[in-house]
């Protein structure tokens, strides 16, 4: 069932401004669905999660929790949970206050409950820690702090805005499991943003990529990982081998030759992605030197100069992996290879 849906959604701060902050968003995020939200800086996801909130006014559409309108409804009365980046905890209060000040701000009662304090703090993984300073802790348990109070008066909808965003790669990329776990343990449905592709990538069921106030792709990571809806995508989630080609059957004319397409594949002048898993190295094919080589745990990552075209970025296993100087040759597997859809189409 739908839970949030954004209807035509635009805002413009100011009758003048050059562009839409959020232009005609049409969004629907279902019960217990992890959707992130993705995108450059100044694309929109913030407006998106305040409009949501309702601490920002829509110039036009409409949003809707539950098949009710929310025109009307003050912020506090959405039912909504807001975890912001700079978590705003209450410096001077201890742990077990900040959270229980989650559950007072709902009108859960003047006392609440000291058990329920404890159940969140265990759930975030800080039991105990009711009587701690917040000045004490670390970034991560600040952010656990913040998670707990969000969670606090059990919110129909969890939203978090860069939830992760000060916190060392690291410690992220653990956090990310455990509240992956955690919202998939309580059927939390939640509304993230972050501009961290693999952050998104980990915690969401969907990410929304915008560009310029607008959904350029919405999808499971895997669709959007495999099939980036154009240009932009391909090139925001990272992606650097893209290249003019002319299609033709089973075949793109490239300037690094040949490459093999999907069947199916549009026909003519295109865009072509070739993700860094599909360029091969092999005894016979295009001839590069090896320009950089980086340890990236399980592959190695290339940054190859062919004999003809731009750089190419490639992978291959630990094993035997080339050193930079090195000459090497490569061929393409379709499988990795894209042909975008124009960009507009996004
Ligand atoms: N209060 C405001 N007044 C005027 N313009 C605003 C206001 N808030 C946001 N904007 C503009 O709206 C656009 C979208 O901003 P928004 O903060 O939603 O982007 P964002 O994707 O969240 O960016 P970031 O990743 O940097 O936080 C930007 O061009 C921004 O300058």
């Amino acid at each position: 069932m739908t839970l949030l849906q954004l209807e035509g959604v635009s805002v413009r701060f100011g009758e003048r401004a050059a562009q839409y902050a959020l232009d005609g968003v049409d969004l629907a995020v279902a019960e217990h669905e992890v959707v992130c939200v993705l995108g450059p800086s100044g694309s929109g996801k913030s407006t998106l999660l305040r409009v949501v909130a309702g601490l920002q006014q829509v110039s036009a559409g409409r949003v809707l929790l539950g098949g009710a309108d929310q025109a009307d409804v003050p912020v506090h009365r959405r039912g909504v949970g807001l975890m912001f980046q700079d978590h705003q905890l209450f410096p001077h209060r201890d742990v077990g206050a900040n959270v229980s000040f989650g559950l007072r701000v709902r009108g859960a009662g003047r006392a609440p409950s000291a058990d329920r304090v404890a159940q969140l703090l265990e759930l975030v993984g800080l039991p105990g820690a009711q009587s701690r300073a917040v000045a004490s802790l670390s970034g991560g348990e600040q952010q656990r702090v913040a998670l707990a109070r969000a969670l606090a008066p059990s919110p129909r909808l969890l939203m978090l805005d860069e939830p992760l965003g000060q916190l060392d790669r690291g410690l992220r990329e653990r956090l990310v499991v455990e509240l992956r776990g955690l919202f998939s343990r309580l059927g939390t449905t939640v509304l993230a943003v972050t501009h961290d592709q693999g952050e998104a990538f980990a915690l969401a069921d969907r990410v929304v990529v915008m560009r310029d106030g607008r959904i350029a792709q919405a999808g499971t990571p895997l669709e959007v990982w495999q099939r980036p809806a154009s240009e932009f995508v391909a090139r925001f989630l990272g992606f650097e081998n893209v290249v003019p080609a002319v299609v033709s059957g089973p075949w793109a004319a490239t300037a690094w030759g040949k490459v093999p397409v999907p069947a199916g594949s549009p026909e003519g002048e295109q865009r072509l992605l070739i993700r860094p898993a599909g360029v091969v190295l092999c005894a016979a094919g295009l001839k590069c030197e090896v320009a950089s080589r980086t340890f990236r745990g399980t592959h190695v990552a290339l940054v190859l100069r062919p004999e003809t075209g731009p750089v190419l970025e490639a992978e291959c296993g630990l094993a035997g992996a080339p050193a930079v100087g090195d000459r090497v040759e490569v061929t393409f597997t379709p499988a990795e290879v894209v042909v975008l859809p124009e960009e507009d189409a996004g």
